[in-house]
């Protein structure tokens, strides 16, 4: 049974409308360096919004397949990851940012159906949602710096994390059949090349993320709460003070039957900044573990090598840019 996890992992619920107290601050900076993964709640990004893109996600995916591809990996679009890709019950579709609403409506002009209301309240929920979660990343991003270090979030967020950008993707995960496997991967181990991911589950679960010993921990679903965890760009960024985990998504048949759905933010750097962690995130006594690189380097790297293709991991950013004598995983 190796997709059967511990019992849930309790990490910290942070809200993010008030202002942090030290024991909230000490209790995120443990859960970003152990697990790289936290909860927050009062995000102010109502459910009845979440429902309104599950509805029309739901639309999108029940298109049959021929449609979905106009905007597969051969289009020219490319926004849609169809089934068999990262795994036989994956398929996602991309909306990138900061023009949301144009990426949505590329997507929905490119299947050519016209539905012109349903097109019209795609592009305007997916700008509503890109807009709040996006400014959901920067408060997020504040936080986290603070737990490195005082003051640290007013000296490195305005020069190092003022280009970031932003895309979300729509995963829809159909349940394995009876005449397949009882539980089976939906999405399979990998780590997020973002700074920060921002994730929506619906209450089916099966997010699961590993310890630094190996053991699987299940993220349970709670109501009105947010997952967010950090990517490879801030880990290296970090100087590996915060954890980029390895994550993925266990699919039960028993577990509901019907398609799982999420919605997953991608908070990263500009393609061309160079990730250098400042000496004094590295401080004093540390070694340095990363080379500088290229962000669109190490993105060329993940999608060129067959092993860590669509966030099947093998490599991370250790693979990439650590520094020969930390090498070692
Ligand atoms: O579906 C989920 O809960 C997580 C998805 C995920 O890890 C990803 O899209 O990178
Ligand atoms: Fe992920």
């Amino acid at each position: 049974m190796i997709y059967e996890s511990e019992d849930p992992l309790e990490l910290p619920v942070l809200d993010v409308c008030e202002a942090l107290d030290s024991s909230a601050l000490s209790s995120l900076g443990a859960a970003c360096r152990e697990w790289g993964f936290f909860q927050i709640i009062n995000h102010g990004i109502s459910k009845d919004l979440f429902t309104k893109i599950y509805s029309l996600s739901n639309s999108f995916f029940s298109l049959p397949s021929e449609s979905k591809l106009k905007l597969g990996p051969s289009s020219p679009l490319k926004t849609y990851t169809p089934l068999f890709i990262a795994s036989p019950f994956f398929e996602s579709l991309r909306v990138s940012g900061p023009d949301f609403a144009a990426s949505a409506k590329n997507s929905t002009d490119a299947l050519g159906h016209h539905d012109n209301d349903n097109d019209n309240d795609f592009s305007e929920i997916m700008q509503e949602y890109g807009t709040r979660v996006t400014e959901l990343s920067k408060t997020i991003l504040r936080l986290i710096l603070m737990t490195l270090g005082k003051e640290l979030d007013s000296k490195y967020y305005e020069s190092e994390f003022q280009q970031c950008h932003g895309y979300m993707r729509i995963n829809n995960y159909s349940s394995p059949r009876s005449s397949e496997e009882e539980e089976a991967e939906g999405l399979g181990m990998h780590t997020d090349m973002s700074c920060v991911t921002i994730v929506y589950q619906d209450e089916i679960g099966g997010l699961q993320v590993r310890s630094r010993e190996g053991r699987w921990m299940s993220i349970a679903p709670r109501e009105g709460t947010l997952v967010v965890n950090v990517g490879d760009m801030l880990q290296a960024w970090s100087n590996d003070r915060l954890r980029s985990s390895e994550h993925r998504v266990v699919l039960g048949r028993r577990k509901g039957g019907g398609s799982r759905f999420s919605l997953a933010y991608f908070w990263c750097f500009e393609d061309h900044k160079v990730v250098l962690a400042p000496d004094d995130v590295v401080g004093e006594h540390d070694a340095r573990m990363y080379k500088p690189f290229v962000c669109s380097d190490y993105l060329t790297f993940r999608e060129n090598t067959e092993r860590g293709k669509f966030d099947k991991v093998g490599f991370t950013v250790k693979d990439f840019a650590a520094l020969p004598q930390n090498n070692i995983t």
